[in-house]
């Protein structure tokens, strides 16, 4: 339940709206129940005159119509102001996600899978809607006209009135507290089980060719169908769950009546209340039972709620695992880039040591000086290149910018020292030109023409019809894998740092783009300091040095066999 009070700021935040909300509710609930008593006493008074009793049509018919007016003026505006209330309460804390989400670090992101992220985003954030909507707001009305009615019954039949606010109150907070612990198991799987789905229909959609070409289209459905069959059992017993709470409030709402009944017509036979009334307060007693109603479906939904506030509290609560400290240090313009016995390794999966990707190495680049860091696959050179970045940080030894150690500093600052082209930099949704002003937004267009010369996918920008502006990302992207890798290479070298790290900068050109990008390297990032890592045979004049990871060691290949250290 405490993850839950996850929402108490926002409730703060947006209060005005939400107590305009309740405000509607109770509106529309003492009309409704208003309308039913004055009913019941308009009907039987009525009848009672036919009779030849004496009645006074006049005063009840026109209570009808007025409250009958007020009841669709009020549940209009309760529809209204409740969802407006509950949507903006959803949007602010769908934002506090995002920002959470965007502080961690790289490496506490690629703890989730990115439909899991989704899900968090978009159906947990949903799934508490209930807490308002279903359960505080008609919590709080059947409460307040609750007591109202249980003091108008206590002054005509006081023992009823005892039975009354007891039965409701068995209905509106034990029966869903009750309720409330049966559904918590099948509301967590509810909500587990929605999160995998939208995961597996993301896993599907990116990896959709791959499935198709392995002919894998059979299992992935099956898999699919076994995660449809479990949210579907989840979502029976959740509604199993509901049925049982409006069982109780039947019960509840019958003990009420029986006994308003009982203690009523005694009332009536000694003439301390009139026909008429007695009539009103029985319809008025079965109206507000009504108002329990969402509450019974509010607490059946309670346990996806809980559930799904657990799951963004892990988010939100999680902050950063990488601290500025609390005075950081300036940082030059420029200066060397230092990697001082450096040790690396990544956390063990499993119990015992992981081994060291980088161990005690050493590397000084020199403003202005190129280095290609080479190696095989799985040496270490991407690590190497992070640890540059400040994206993990070394067990043993330090990195340095212009004598300054990366963990004094303020990363925001590092990181508008050094610009990386990741290995598997991504395209954003928008146009070419907007995907290139993340590297520079004050860039005007003859800086983005040259950094998509230096890319060499100038000419084919310039042939496409709408040119920058021509649509790139996930959907209607007209580039090819080379291409888009192309542009985020452009992106990078747009970026004004005075340092640029590429990782694998010409995977996806072919043998001449990749031969003439090397050969321009200088002119490109026009005398700036650049760190490579490459698989690719490099020209001459590429690079100033070239060092190689091995066995996490760091060989100068210029002066073999010394180890850097
Ligand atoms: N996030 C991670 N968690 C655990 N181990 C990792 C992680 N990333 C990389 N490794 C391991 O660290 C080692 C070095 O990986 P790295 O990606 O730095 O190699 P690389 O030289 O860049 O390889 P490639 O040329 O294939 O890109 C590998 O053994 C890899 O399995």
């Amino acid at each position: 339940m405490k993850n839950l009070l996850l929402l108490l700021p926002l409730y703060a935040r947006r209060k005005s709206g939400l107590l305009l909300a309740l405000f509607c509710a109770l509106a529309t609930v003492a009309a409704g129940v208003g309308l039913l008593g004055v009913s019941g006493w308009f009907l039987t008074g009525a009848a009672l005159a036919g009779a030849g009793g004496m009645f006074n049509l006049f005063a009840p018919s026109a209570l009808v119509r007025g409250l009958s007016f007020l009841r669709i003026v009020s549940r209009y505006a309760d529809r209204v102001v409740g969802h407006s209330a509950t949507l903006r309460l959803l949007a602010d804390l769908r934002g506090v996600v995002f920002a959470a989400l965007i502080r961690l670090t790289p490496r506490q992101l690629a703890r989730y899978r990115s439909g899991d992220l989704v899900a968090r985003m978009t159906g947990d954030v949903d799934a508490l809607d209930t807490v308002f909507l279903f359960v505080l707001a008609p919590l709080a009305t059947a409460i307040l006209a609750g007591a109202v009615l249980t003091a108008v019954l206590g002054l005509w039949v006081p023992a009823a009135a005892l039975v009354f606010a007891l039965a409701l109150l068995a209905a509106c907070v034990a029966v869903p507290l009750w309720l409330l612990r049966a559904a918590r198991k099948p509301g967590a799987a509810a909500q587990e089980s929605a999160a995998e789905l939208r995961a597996a229909t993301l896993d599907a959609v990116d990896g959709h060719a791959d499935m198709v070409a392995m002919h894998a289209q059979a299992e992935t459905l099956a898999h699919f169908e076994r995660l449809c069959e479990a949210s579907a059992l989840a979502r029976r017993s959740q509604a199993r769950v509901a049925v049982r709470g409006q069982w109780f409030l039947q019960i509840a709402a019958g003990i009420a009546v029986l006994a308003l009944l009982w203690f009523g017509l005694a009332t009536h036979e000694a003439g301390r209340i009139e026909g008429p009334v007695l009539a009103g307060l029985l319809l008025a007693v079965i109206g507000i039972f009504e108002v329990a109603g969402p509450i019974m479906r509010g607490a059946s939904r309670m346990g996806s709620a809980i559930s799904a506030a657990g799951r963004i509290r892990e988010v939100t609560q999680c902050g950063p695992d990488m601290q500025d400290p609390a005075a950081p240090l300036a940082l030059p313009d420029n200066g060397a880039l230092e990697l001082e016995r450096v040790r690396f390794a990544y956390p063990a999966r499993t119990s015992g040591e992981s081994p060291l990707v980088l161990d005690d190495i050493s590397l000084r680049v020199e403003p202005g000086e190129r280095v290609a860091i080479l190696g095989a696959s799985g040496a270490g050179k991407s690590t190497l290149l992070h640890l540059l970045l400040r994206l993990e940080d070394p067990q043993g030894g330090r990195v340095l910018f212009g004598g300054r150690d990366a963990r004094d500093c303020a990363q925001a600052d590092w990181h508008r020292r050094i610009a990386l082209l990741s290995q598997d930099a991504p395209l954003f949704l928008g146009t070419l030109r907007t995907n290139l002003l993340i590297g520079d937004p004050e860039a005007g267009d003859a800086d983005l023409w040259r950094v998509l010369e230096a890319a060499k996918l100038g000419d084919f920008v310039r042939g496409l019809p709408d040119g920058l502006d021509t649509w790139a990302g996930e959907t209607g992207s007209q580039l090819s894998a080379g291409q888009a890798r192309r542009l985020c290479l452009a992106r990078a070298l747009l970026a004004p740092a005075a340092i640029i790290v590429l990782d694998e900068p010409t995977a996806g050109l072919d043998a001449a783009a990749e031969a003439a990008f090397f050969a321009d390297l200088e002119n490109a990032v026009r005398g700036r300091t650049v760190v490579l890592a490459t698989h690719a045979v490099l020209p001459d004049a590429a690079v100033h040095r070239r060092v190689e990871l091995r066995g996490g060691r760091l060989y100068d290949l210029s002066s073999q066999p010394a180890i850097l250290a």
